[in-house]
């Protein structure tokens, strides 16, 4: 395929003896948004490090960008947003935001006004700065997806972008990555909350280390006949075992 942005080929991934990502095989197109759902410990963030390059499969082959994972030259057109916030707490966000963008190769005038840009988004600007210590644990959340948008990359890869965000911001959140999406940018989003699911062109579900369905949320339902993707999880987890 062409516009395939990410190919996964039988990606399994041991920690010791337990096998916590089984023989995943999947194609992401370029400017898609496509979810990862499932439950805690299934391996959604295990498989998004690899796409990150920030960790590599036991086995199998991921490619992004038609290039073999990891790839440090991809830096600049990925953008990673980690589980755990990797911010500079001594740091104000402004410096924070300083570093990476310089990072990531951002011209100075282009730098300036991209963070103006993107601390709106996540309505952090009137506190650019403050030291991020001083950050409530949802304000360090924004911070951290300003950060992984700063550079516009080709490919953004966010675990759990709106946890701790409020449900206003969290719709203005996703207004940006549709935003993005049309665009041209692909994301890869994983989420618990259903409601999210529903705003991803595509999801896959994952349990237990295995991909158990992939599909459009409105596949997902009428294959399971459901009316809901929590009641398909349902469905596909029950099928599955
Ligand atoms: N470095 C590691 N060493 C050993 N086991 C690990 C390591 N990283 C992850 N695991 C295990 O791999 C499994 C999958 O974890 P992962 O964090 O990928 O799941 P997840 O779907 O992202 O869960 P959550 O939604 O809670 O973040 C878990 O059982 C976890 O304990």
């Amino acid at each position: 395929m062409n516009d395939s942005c990410v190919s996964i080929r039988g990606v399994s991934k041991n920690f010791g003896a337990v096998e916590v990502l089984k023989n995943i095989n999947l194609e992401i197109q370029q400017g898609e948004i496509f979810g990862l759902l499932g439950p805690s410990g299934a391996g959604k963030t295990t498989l998004v490090k690899e796409l990150a390059g920030l960790d590599v499969p036991s086995a199998g082959e991921i490619e992004v960008f038609q290039e073999r994972m990891p790839a440090l030259h991809l830096i600049e057109k990925l953008g990673y947003m980690a589980q755990s916030d990797a911010l500079y707490m001594d740091l104000s966000a402004r410096e924070n935001l300083e570093f990476f963008a310089a990072l990531y190769g951002l011209k100075k005038k282009e730098r300036k006004q991209r963070i103006v840009e993107v601390m709106e988004l996540v309505q952090l600007s009137d506190h650019l700065g403050k030291q991020v210590s001083n950050y409530s644990g949802g304000m360090k959340r924004r911070l951290s997806l300003a950060i992984a948008l700063l550079h516009q990359p080709e490919l953004l890869i966010l675990d759990e972008p709106t946890v701790g965000i409020d449900p206003v911001l969290r719709k203005s959140v996703w207004e940006a990555f549709h935003q993005l999406k049309d665009e041209g940018k692909t994301l890869i989003v994983t989420t618990h909350v259903m409601d999210e699911a529903e705003k991803c062109d595509r999801l896959g579900l994952m349990r237990e280390g295995r991909l158990i369905a992939v599909g459009t949320p409105e596949e997902l339902k009428q294959e399971t006949h459901s009316n809901s993707i929590e009641e398909a999880f349902l469905v596909y987890g029950g099928a599955a075992t």
